[in-house]
């Protein structure tokens, strides 16, 4: 069933959320980013539950885009489901929304740091979640991030990625030589970079219209019962 899944060059990835977003099918953003963090975190909890942290915490890595916003939301709900997180959020917006999201994330017990840990990242965290770029990525990694991300991928620590391992081009893959993410939550549909992905790989964003599925030739899985995310790994992958 999952080769089946349509996998999205950059270009369908963001008609897709103009679609989404438009006249025809009325979504927000925030209505989509809360949607999108919610699957994030359920993702995490399937393949890190609280137990497998061994007390140590989350660092979630917000980048300046609507991926960054989708961290802060997983952020939240992670808390809520008895995780202890922290942010690094290095390169904020003055967008409304994401003021809200940070005062939202701080009001419910979420940390923010303001320097990344490079020297305790392995003995504080158990669990990093990559929310620096999603399908916007472009070129050459530059400041702050390079160095983040440099950082990340010999940090020895999980990573679990939402929607795109942060440093990969959107439909070549991982080109830069970067960090490999432990596990990845795609958002709406995959996109084209994750067509080989090895690691355990879930697909989240549970509100697309049938029609608009049916226009992009998304053949997307069924998501279980009431689920937020559905399995879409490669039989090969391990089972985190
Ligand atoms: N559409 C929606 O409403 C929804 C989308 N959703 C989510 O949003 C994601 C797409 O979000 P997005 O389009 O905001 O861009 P995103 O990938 O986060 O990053 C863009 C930022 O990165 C930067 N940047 C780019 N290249 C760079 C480089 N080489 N080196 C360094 N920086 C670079 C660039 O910064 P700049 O320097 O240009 O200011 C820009 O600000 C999508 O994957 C999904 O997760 C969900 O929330 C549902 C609702
Ligand atoms: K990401």
């Amino acid at each position: 069933m999952t080769s089946l899944i349509k996998y999205l060059n950059q270009a369908e990835s963001i008609k897709v959320d103009d679609l989404l977003l438009g006249p025809i099918y009325g979504f927000s953003t925030d209505q989509l980013m809360e949607l999108a963090g919610l699957a994030a975190s359920c993702s995490v909890m399937k393949s890190y539950p609280p137990s497998r942290l061994a007390n140590k915490k989350v660092l979630a890595i917000c980048g300046p885009g609507n991926n960054g916003g989708d961290g802060l939301v997983a952020a939240r709900h992670l808390v809520l489901f008895g995780y202890q997180v922290d942010v690094y959020y290095p390169k904020r917006t003055d967008k409304d929304l994401y003021k809200r999201l940070v005062l939202q994330a701080e009001k419910t017990g979420v940390g923010f740091i303001d320097h990344f840990p490079k020297e305790t990242i392995k003995s504080q965290y158990g669990l990093v979640i990559d929310a620096i770029f999603g399908y916007s990525f472009k070129g050459d990694i530059r400041p702050p991030f390079k160095d983040i991300i440099a950082d990340l991928t010999t940090s020895q620590v999980p990573i679990a990625s939402i929607d795109i391992p942060s440093g990969w081009d959107i439909e070549k893959g991982n080109i830069h030589n970067t960090f490999e993410p432990d596990m990845l939550v795609s958002l709406t549909s995959p996109k084209l970079c994750s067509r080989e992905y090895r690691g355990k790989h879930w697909l989240g964003g549970r509100f697309m219209p049938p029609q608009l599925c049916q226009e992009m030739e998304l053949n997307l899985p069924t998501f279980p019962d009431c689920e937020q995310v559905v399995d879409i790994s490669l039989p090969s992958s391990p089972t985190l």
